[in-house]
């Protein structure tokens, strides 16, 4: 008879040292050191080809698949696997996204394929531009490459479609002529929360909803898709609130262009090329710049770029806003149709807009005193709704309080316009709720409120508006 002696047969203590390295294996797998041990072993035995997505194409353009890779990556669950990973505040508050930092790796798996991707960056700058590199071997490559590219490409635009994308405001900097700086754009600003009449607010949301439908339209017509209006209107009646309003609706980027940073025309033109679509370009105060007539830049400078005539090479959707507190001084070759499309007015409050603003901040549809108020305005008295609204904060524990102190304002509107009254009043009045810190606080925002707004610019400003008035109100067109 034979007997076989099974070769596996082991000693209790050997089949222990044996369980235990096979633990202590896998355990060191998991970090960091053996996975990329293990990674440089499978390099050996495997045939990889690496291609780069760089952030900035030959041109120095913003290469869009570099953005679109980066959405893509940053919506992987093995974001989550990452060695070393950047957390972030998102868009939405209390939000906290995973961002993938600067040399480090992640996996991705795609019809049977293991595909990674390293993040390089190529300026010590953390602003800097960077380059995605995707590792992947040859045989998969010619069997996937293509289908993985299209679904990079559908999976960032539905995440940029849902609204998933987070937004950016980018400011032109000093230092680097032609380059933006990047920062999460979280303004909180929506048409809701403006006031503004209903009308006008409602041609506006359907005019930028048409604008985004209308590609094939202006490809037919030959023209750049791309909308170009102007804020006017006293200060602090809303025009930078609205932008963001217009930024949050068309979930568009913001690039907000400080012309005094700007040293020549070509810089101005570098600043056009390096923006990207589905963005907002916004000049504001341009009447200012244009009547200081300074001579780093050219009135042909600035008419090319706000006709966008570099962006239609390459690049587009597009919405450009310029902001002016008149636009009465200003070289009508400015402001022609085409070169700006809609002109809205931001007015001083009205008693409509008054009762925009004590929804929102007093939480009070209606009021006993709000007659009152409606008979001072229709008496022509007026403020800008950035003053009606910080002395509504001021008091927002009692509405009557704080509509007394606008009507006190509004009484005064003028030297003074009861600032210096808002404190005396809140004593003397009934308390909806007993608050004893509300008058110091209201002292200390008017204060704020003279120094942001310029308290005397707008006696001279109120004054030009309001013979600004009787001119044919064309808000929109
Ligand atoms: N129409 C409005 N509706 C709601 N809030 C407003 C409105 N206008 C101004 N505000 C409030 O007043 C503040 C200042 O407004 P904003 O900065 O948008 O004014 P502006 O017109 O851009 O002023 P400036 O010309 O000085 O830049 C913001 O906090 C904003 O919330
Ligand atoms: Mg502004």
């Amino acid at each position: 008879m034979i007997h076989l002696t099974p070769i596996f047969l082991l000693t209790p203590a050997a089949a222990a040292a044996a369980a235990l390295f096979l633990v202590v294996g896998a355990m060191l797998f998991q970090t960091g050191c053996c996975k990329k041990l293990w990674r440089r072993m499978e390099d050996w035995f495997h045939v990889y080809q690496f291609l780069k997505v760089p952030e900035l194409n030959q041109n120095t353009h913003q290469n869009r698949l570099y953005r679109k890779v980066s959405l893509y990556l940053h919506s992987l669950p093995s974001m989550e696997d990452s060695n070393f990973a950047n957390l972030v505040t998102g868009k939405k508050q209390n939000d906290i996204v995973l961002s993938l930092a600067p040399n480090q790796t992640i996996q991705d798996h795609f019809l049977g394929a293991t595909l990674y991707w390293f993040n390089q960056p190529t300026d010590p700058n953390p602003t800097g531009t960077g380059n995605f590199i995707l590792k992947i071997r040859k045989v998969d490559k010619r069997r996937i490459l293509r289908p993985y590219l299209q679904h990079i490409h559908a999976v960032a635009d539905e995440i940029e479609q849902q609204g998933k994308r987070e937004l950016r405001l980018l400011m032109n900097s000093a230092d680097e002529f032609g380059r933006w700086r990047s920062v999460p754009f979280t303004h909180p600003s929506t048409f809701d929360t403006i006031a503004m009449e209903p009308d006008l607010k409602n041609k506006v949301k359907s005019d930028l909803e048409s604008f985004l439908r209308a590609k094939q339209y202006y490809h037919r017509l030959g023209r750049v898709w791309k909308r170009s209006f102007l804020l006017y209107g006293p200060s602090g009646t809303g025009k930078s609130s609205f932008v963001a309003a217009m930024a949050n609706f068309l979930s568009y980027d913001v690039f907000d262009i400080d012309l005094n940073k700007i040293a020549s025309d070509s810089d101005l033109k570098l600043l056009l090329l390096h923006t990207t679509p589905k963005s907002i370009v916004v000049i504001e105060d341009l009447d200012r710049f244009l009547a200081e007539k300074t001579a780093r830049i050219s009135a042909s400078g600035i008419l090319n770029f706000m006709d966008g005539l570099l962006t239609s090479c390459c690049a587009e959707e597009r919405v450009m806003v310029f902001t002016m507190n008149t636009k009465e001084h200003v070289d009508p070759n400015f402001l022609r149709p085409g070169r700006v499309d809609v002109h809205i007015h931001f007015p001083l409050c009205d008693f409509s807009a008054f009762k925009t603003l004590a929804n929102s901040y007093l939480g009070v549809k209606d009021h006993k005193l709000f007659p009152q108020v409606q008979e001072i305005f229709q008496n022509g008295a007026s403020l800008s709704p950035a003053e009606i609204g910080e002395l509504m904060i001021a008091n927002r524990n009692s509405p009557s309080r704080a509509i007394k102190s606008v009507i006190t304002a509004l009484q005064t509107d003028g030297d003074g316009r009861g600032w210096g009254l808002i404190g005396r009043q809140a004593e003397d009045d009934e308390m909806d709720e007993p608050n004893g810190v509300v008058c110091g606080e209201s002292l200390h925002t008017v204060k704020d409120l003279r120094r942001l707004y310029s308290f005397f610019r707008f006696r001279v400003t109120r004054k030009s508006s309001s013979s600004n008035a009787s001119l044919p109100a064309s808000p929109l067109r």
